[in-house]
């Protein structure tokens, strides 16, 4: 005789009465109700996410192809969140409603939503792959063929921002080995600096190492580009927006390969015949000097303002032009053509790098918007 009783008991005629176990029914059932929970809270997690990155792309970069694709995901989702999930839901029977995570409260900047987000998104979508196999096949395809679509929006929407900051980069701070490398660098990016690049030509990789993930994470807090002298594999191991390459590094093409069309690559240029080939190559920006001889980069010949005007007329991706600029003459630069510049000693030897920072930029503003394009 059975004497256990069970939620999804049923009395049954042809047992008089007899309660019947139908334990494997139940069980079945119960699991079922547990899966449509783990679906329906990650359907909302999954189209919450999109949303936030959908208001970024609408109203922050004004984008109406990324924003049209967050909302063509959040309707995909959407047709897979059927009653039967819905009616799953026990929000007030969720223990997981109080755990948060310190850094769910930390957001420095506009990437880090982006990326925490994207984040949340990819990991909701592989939850309900894997649960919807227990529900309904063609939404765990779905499921995946969507998380796929995620990390290529991703991947755009990160190389355009990456892009956008270049473009609108006036100021370039390229380091110099200094015991005050990270206060120098924070000054400069007080004073509103968006692009900066770890040069140090005699440091232990170790310590390159160290630095310029403390740089990355500094420039990532202030919302600036970061990018690395000479080496792609720092890069890459740094996860830096980018390297900078000289004439004797490895190829911009080369260079491409290892880091992908969404990371940047810069290359020095001392000539017309340079500029050209770093067109022809797909280099996202380029150097243009030394404009004046510098003791930062002893041995390299002055290009002078010839070629500054010649950048000006000719160059169809952003220049900097380099090499020992300064307060004092910067004007004679932007008057030559230039738009943007880079600088080592103006800024890493400046006392005051915050106010520095600040007057460069205010003349380099003083050229109107609009001839910045993109
Ligand atoms: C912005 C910018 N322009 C030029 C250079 C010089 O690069 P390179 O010729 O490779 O010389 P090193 O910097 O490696 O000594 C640069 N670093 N940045
Ligand atoms: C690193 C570098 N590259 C140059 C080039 O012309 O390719 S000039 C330069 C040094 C620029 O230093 P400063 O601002 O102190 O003169
Ligand atoms: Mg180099």
């Amino acid at each position: 005789m059975v004497t256990k009783t069970y939620d999804n008991s049923h009395f049954d005629e042809s047992t008089n009465g007899v309660v019947v176990m139908v334990e494997p029914y139940s069980q079945k059932q119960q699991i079922q109700q547990v899966v449509y929970r783990i679906l329906d809270a990650n359907l909302d997690r999954a189209r919450e996410g999109l949303r936030i990155i959908e208001e970024w792309c609408r109203f922050g970069l004004n984008n109406a192809q990324f924003a049209l694709e967050c909302k063509r995901l959040r309707q995909e989702l959407a047709k897979w969140h059927t009653p039967e999930l819905r009616a799953a839901r026990d929000t007030p029977g969720d223990p997981g409603t109080e755990l948060t995570h310190p850094q769910e409260e930390e957001r420095v900047s506009i990437k880090s939503v982006l990326q925490a987000n994207f984040c949340r998104i990819e990991e909701a979508l592989r939850v309900l792959e894997e649960y919807s196999k227990l529900h309904q096949q063609s939404m765990a395809k779905a499921c995946k063929q969507m998380r796929y679509q995620v990390y290529t929006l991703e991947s755009n929407l990160m190389g355009y921002q990456r892009h956008q900051l270049l473009w609108r980069s006036r100021l370039y701070l390229v380091t110099s080995p200094s015991e005050n490398l990270l206060n120098n660098v924070e000054a400069a990016l007080k004073g509103g600096l968006t692009l900066v690049q770890y040069r140090d030509k005699n440091a232990d990789d170790s310590l390159r190492l160290e630095q310029a993930k403390k740089l990355r994470q500094l420039c990532h807090i202030y919302g600036a580009l970061f990018i690395i002298n000479d080496r792609v594999d720092l890069a890459l191991a740094v996860d830096a927006d980018g390297v900078h390459l000289g004439q004797q590094d490895m190829s911009v093409t080369v260079a491409r390969q290892l880091l992908g069309s969404q990371r940047i690559i810069g290359l020095s240029t001392t000539n017309a015949e340079e500029m050209q080939r770093a067109l022809t190559e797909g280099a996202d920006y380029i150097g243009v000097g030394p404009v004046y001889e510098t003791p930062t980069k002893v041995g390299k010949a002055a290009t002078g303002l010839e070629y500054v005007s010649y950048a000006a007329k000719n160059c169809s991706i952003p220049w900097f032009a380099i090499g020992g600029i300064d307060a004092n003459n910067i004007n004679d630069v932007i008057d030559a053509g230039a738009e943007r510049i880079a600088v080592v000693r103006s800024l890493m030897q400046a006392e005051q790098p915050t106010l520095v920072t600040q007057y460069l930029l205010s003349q380099l503003n003083r050229i109107k918007p609009e001839v910045i394009s993109h």
